[in-house]
């Protein structure tokens, strides 16, 4: 299956089982023999570097290698240096490309050193967790955290290609697959009743017969959106569904909690938000609460109001005294709401107070 992103570079996202055992020949049909740096963490290299590298030295390509340590952790200043410096002292020019292959961490540094790396070069996306196949891998958004926060430093910076191998879905655990499927649920709140059924029709233990149909979904809902807004201006902020208050939760664990599980609990406070403002054309906690249940998310860490709202007040959804929240009105609509900085606790204490008088009445 192959998927055609139009923006400012445009690029082909290709989907198929075993696609790494290609990679050299896909590649050639963009570059000519070069210098490559397979950028990826230990758990990924274990299972599928060795394929990667194999095929690509075949194809002719002088094959580098930086393995990192897995985990949000990684997405840091220094692993940022240190991808530069390398590539810096082993020669890479212009004409040279780097891979991401991995999840939505490693997916985001690299596309941050290939953005700044003398101004601007090549990657390759090979996403190999499903929240990187549905999401991270595709429009170009590439980060690092600070200290500070989360994703606080980053470029908008296309790939060349996005592969996706989806035979590497067989490998991740029951927690890594519930972070993409969180994120495909936030799309199909944002944009798509139907992928919202998928997920509700089926039960977990069936998702190897519906989880391709649902990567093409959630992929060509963010085809859509990033074509017409690739730098957020304005529509692409709705991607952000569940984030305000998700990103809050990433850090208030120390990142323990990993962004999928996080987002999970920001985009079921975001329902409880809609409906506690007055924004909900539909009940969205009620149709939320049994898919979580079914597919064994958490929509409350126990973290209050006031932290919660301290961590969504550091996010980049903030401009001085006014914080933008995507709400979810009903299934398959989203707005952007600018409110006040000063209502935003008070917001999330009327949400969450929705979601535990709901779960103490189960
Ligand atoms: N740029 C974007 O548009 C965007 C979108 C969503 C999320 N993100 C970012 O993505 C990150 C989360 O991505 P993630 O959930 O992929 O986390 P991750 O990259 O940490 O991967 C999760 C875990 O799965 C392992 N893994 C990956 N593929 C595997 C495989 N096939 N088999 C076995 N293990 C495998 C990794 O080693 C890691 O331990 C966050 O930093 C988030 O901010 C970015
Ligand atoms: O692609 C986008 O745009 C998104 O917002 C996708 C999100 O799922 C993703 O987590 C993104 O990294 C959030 O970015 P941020 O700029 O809000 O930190
Ligand atoms: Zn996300």
């Amino acid at each position: 299956m192959i998927i055609n992103v139009n923006t400012s570079k445009a690029y082909e996202i290709e989907i198929k089982k075993h696609l790494l055992d290609e990679t050299g020949p896909r590649i050639s049909r963009l570059f000519r023999p070069a210098k490559c740096c397979i950028i990826t963490d230990e758990n990924v290299h274990r299972l599928y570097t060795g394929k990667v590298e194999k095929s690509l030295k075949a194809a002719g390509f002088e094959v580098h290698k930086i393995v990192f340590s897995p985990g949000e952790s990684t997405k840091n200043m220094n692993n940022l240096f240190r991808i530069l410096r390398y590539l810096a002292s082993e020669g890479f020019t212009s004409s040279d490309f780097i891979i991401a292959l991995g999840g939505g961490v490693i997916g985001d540094l690299t596309g941050f050193a290939a953005a700044i790396y003398m101004r601007g070069i090549s990657y390759i996306q090979m996403p190999t967790s499903l929240l990187a196949m549905v999401d991270s891998s595709v429009g170009g958004k590439t980060a690092i955290d600070l200290p500070e926060g989360k994703n606080l430093a980053g470029a908008f910076w296309q790939p060349e290609a996005v592969y996706m191998d989806t035979a590497c879905l067989e490998t991740l655990s029951k927690s890594q697959l519930q972070c993409g499927i969180i994120e495909m649920i936030k799309a199909a709140v944002i944009l798509d009743p139907s992928l919202f059924e998928l997920f509700n029709t089926h039960k977990p233990q069936e998702l190897g017969s519906f989880i391709e149909d649902a990567i093409i979904k959630s992929v060509g809902i963010k085809k859509r959106i990033v074509e017409t807004d690739e730098n957020e201006k304005g529509i692409r902020k709705v991607l952000n569904l569940g984030h305000t208050i998700g990103h809050s939760v990433e850090k208030l664990s120390s990142y323990n909690i990993s962004h999928g599980h996080a987002v999970a609990s920001g985009l079921m406070i975001a329902a409880g938000m809609a409906k506690a403002g007055g924004w909900a054309e539909e009940n969205l906690v009620e149709r939320l609460f049994p898919l979580y249940e079914k597919y064994g998310f958490k929509a409350d860490y126990g973290y209050s109001p006031a932290e919660l709202a301290k961590g969504a007040l550091s996010d980049k959804k903030r401009r001085g005294d006014i914080i933008s929240l995507v709400i979810p009105k009903a299934m398959g609509n989203v707005t952007v709401k600018d409110i006040h900085i000063s209502r935003l606790e008070d917001l999330i204490a009327a949400g969450l107070e929705l979601i535990r008088k709901r779960s103490s009445a189960e």
